[in-house]
């Protein structure tokens, strides 16, 4: 049976608050992923990984409680108890916060795609929940196509916006401008 047809966007989390539920090895890998993108981490888990401690992250050593969610923007549930999992979701839901709780997709409101980054580049490849290991195969092929200039033109057409802004009168022509640019680097 097909799953949902998933919207794919690109979340901004700097400075914003972000809960994890559970701290074991899975909680930490999600914990090191959501501070590499610059969010505000908070744990809460009886019991934690040593590796978590040494993190700039809150700590809460206790079980989850509903009033966790309280300010944040998302959630994500990694514990090894599924009805805490569910109950995770179900608050999410009810507060329309986004909730992924590993591996489980159907108490998920958003997933994980496998993701690559040769900054301010990333590829991200999600099967829609298929297949992870396929997300993972592919995302190493097209990973391959990503070369250093890339991210190198990318910076230097970043750094030209401003005068893209200031220099063409129109959406139009800044358009036309850019996709030269792009041509010309590229072929
Ligand atoms: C890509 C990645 C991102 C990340 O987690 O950050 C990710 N899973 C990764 C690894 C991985 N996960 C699993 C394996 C074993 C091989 C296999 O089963 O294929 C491997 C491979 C490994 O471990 O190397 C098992 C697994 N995963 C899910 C289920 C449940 C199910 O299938 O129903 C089961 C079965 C559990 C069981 O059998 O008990 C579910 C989900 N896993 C997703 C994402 C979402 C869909 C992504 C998509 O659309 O493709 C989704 C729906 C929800 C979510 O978790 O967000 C990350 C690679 C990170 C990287 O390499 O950078
Ligand atoms: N270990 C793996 O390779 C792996 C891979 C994929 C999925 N998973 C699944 O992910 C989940 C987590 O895996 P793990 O290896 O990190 O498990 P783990 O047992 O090491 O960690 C579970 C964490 O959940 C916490 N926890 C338990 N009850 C809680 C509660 N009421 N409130 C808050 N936290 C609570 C525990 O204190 C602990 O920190 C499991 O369901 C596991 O099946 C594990």
């Amino acid at each position: 049976m097909d799953g949902p047809r998933y919207y794919m966007a690109c979340l901004d989390l700097t400075g914003r608050s972000v809960l994890v539920v559970g701290g074991g090895r899975v909680a930490l890998e999600k914990v090191e992923g959501l501070l590499a993108s610059g969010a505000d981490v908070t744990v809460v888990a009886p019991q934690v990984v040593p590796e978590l401690t040494r993190l700039a992250v809150t700590l809460v050593r206790r079980g989850y409680r509903s009033e966790d969610l309280d300010g944040r923007f998302l959630v994500v549930a990694a514990t090894s108890t599924t009805s805490v999992n569910r109950r995770v979701f179900r608050d999410a839901e009810a507060r329309a916060q986004l909730c992924n709780v590993v591996d489980v997709p159907e108490l998920c409101s958003f997933i994980l795609p496998a993701v690559h980054r040769h900054d301010p580049i990333a590829v991200a490849v999600s099967t829609g929940g298929a297949s992870p290991a396929l997300a993972q195969r592919l995302r190493d092929e097209i990973a391959a196509v990503v070369r250093p200039e890339h991210a190198d033109l990318a910076r230097r057409l970043r750094a030209l916006r401003p005068f893209a802004q200031s220099h063409f009168a129109t959406y139009e022509e800044r358009k036309a401008y850019f996709a030269g640019l792009v041509a010309e680097a590229l072929g």
